[in-house]
């Protein structure tokens, strides 16, 4: 009890003459010994943490990490260079740039485009939107035909800059964008960052190519919102949208205009009906009806103000490829360069429709038959989400201007979605693995 001191100013050291300076040796060490420690912590935590992976809650910031996705390089330039050759057979091929390549319509008219000869390049984001094994999916089916599918974003301009560097693209087909009606509720800005962002980026490129592509791009039925004539023609009016995707659409109708106008780009939009069949999306009603009808769950079937029919001109896949080819085939050449307008451009707008509109309540008996199923429904009154009650295409223009005429009717198409369908997620076992 002695040794210790009352106070701590009254300690005495041991006397020696090096004991200032072993005082300072030793708080030294300490500090270099502590620095050391911090820096292998540092050096620990950067080793261990993650890399920025998408975020499945946050598609935006998805996106945003998707923009950092690496390209370039030798071996990549090359696989770009061969993916948009034309085989030699093609006679007047077309080189295309698909955007979205590993999307539903993107998939479907990449693989035609390559089996008819012409040069394919796809791009695409591979966002979470949906379930991105099936993008992959895709992918792998369209790399084993030759499509090599460039990963990053239409927002990224230094990568589109690149890929023009590097193909001599005539003809751009925009597919990429946010889809669905009803999301645009959840996640607004996804919207507007494909959508009205990132079509403005792709076509900021287009004009400074030399030479400018000519573009096809996805428009959407959803811009007729609530015009009440039937059928729906282009010269309706479109300025009454019902939802932000829509709106969006329709926006980019209108800077279509702006850089026809000003830049002498040739630009086709395509208004799609509600595009089924196989390889297609999750996220739309004919899809998960089928996944909850064979699940068992209770499926909702919107019904329209004072029990009015919700329905839609369902227009299956292989008959929008076709609207797609004429599109590109009929395309005219940009008129501009370095940035500049040479003369007048077309630009187009067409309805790519079936034209006879199915209540939603018919598409379900239809799989209920094809899955020989009965579906647990409850009817419920259709909620302010941005969803019209009715489509119906009039398709006369693309008729006349694409000889685009559909063949496939919903039962038809239904089944070959179902067959797909359940091959797709049949497991080894064979028991559906959803
Ligand atoms: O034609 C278009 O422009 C649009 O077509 C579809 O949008 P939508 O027609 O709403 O397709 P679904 O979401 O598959 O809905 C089909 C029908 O099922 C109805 N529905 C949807 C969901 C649900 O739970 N219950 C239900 O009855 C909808 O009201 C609609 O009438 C696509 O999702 C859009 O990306 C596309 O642009």
């Amino acid at each position: 009890m002695d040794s210790i001191p009352s106070t701590p100013g009254k300690f005495k050291m041991e006397k020696s003459p090096y004991s200032p300076f072993r005082h300072r040796f030793h708080s030294s060490v300490a500090k270099l010994l502590f620095i050391s420690l911090l820096f292998l912590a540092v050096f620990l935590l950067f080793l261990i943490k993650p890399p920025p992976s998408p975020s499945l809650s946050n598609p935006t910031e998805a996106r945003r990490n998707l923009h950092s996705t690496t390209w370039g390089g030798q071996a990549w330039e090359k696989r770009v260079r061969s993916s948009s050759r034309p085989k030699p057979h093609r006679s007047k091929p077309l080189i295309v740039l698909v955007t979205g390549a590993a999307g539903f319509v993107g998939s479907h008219v990449s693989a035609a485009l390559k089996r008819r000869g012409d040069g394919v390049l796809g791009l695409d984001n591979f966002n979470h939107y949906y379930d991105v094994s099936l993008k992959r999916a895709r992918q792998s089916l369209l790399n084993s035909q030759g499509v090599f599918i460039v990963e990053g974003d239409i927002n990224d301009s230094s990568l589109l800059r690149k890929l023009f560097d590097v193909a001599a693209f005539t003809h751009i087909l925009h597919l990429a964008a946010q889809a669905g009606v009803r999301y645009a509720m959840e996640n607004p800005s996804s919207y507007i960052d494909s959508n009205v962002a990132g079509f403005v980026s792709l076509l900021e490129v287009c004009k400074s190519a030399n030479p400018q592509p000519a573009i096809v791009w996805a428009s959407s039925s959803s811009v007729y919102g609530l015009n009440t004539e039937v059928p729906f023609s282009e010269s309706d009016r479109t300025d009454r949208p019902a939802s932000l995707y829509a709106a969006t659409k329709k926006a980019g109708e209108e800077i279509a205009h702006t850089y026809n106008h000003i830049y002498g780009l040739s630009i086709t939009g395509l208004r799609f009906f509600t595009v089924y069949g196989p390889w297609g999306r999750p996220d739309m009603a004919y899809f998960f009806f089928t996944k909850d009808i064979l699940q068992g769950k209770t499926i909702p079937i919107f019904e329209g103000p004072n029990h009015g029919t919700v329905a839609r001109d369902f227009t299956y896949i292989d008959d929008i490829v076709k609207g797609c080819l004429g599109s590109l085939d009929t395309a005219e050449k940009s008129t501009g360069t370095g940035g500049k307008k040479r003369g007048p451009a077309q630009l187009r707008i067409f309805n790519l429709g079936n034209t006879s509109p199915v209540p939603v309540k018919d598409l379900v008996s239809i799989l209920e038959r094809l899955l020989k199923v009965k579906a647990k429904k409850t009817i419920i009154k259709m909620p302010r989400n941005g969803d019209v009650p009715f489509t119906h295409a009039n398709i006369s223009l693309a008729q006349r201007e694409l000889g685009y005429k559909p063949t496939t009717d919903l039962q038809t198409g239904l089944k070959k979605f179902v067959k797909w369908y359940l091959g797709y997620y049949k497991d080894v076992e064979g028991k559906l693995a959803f």
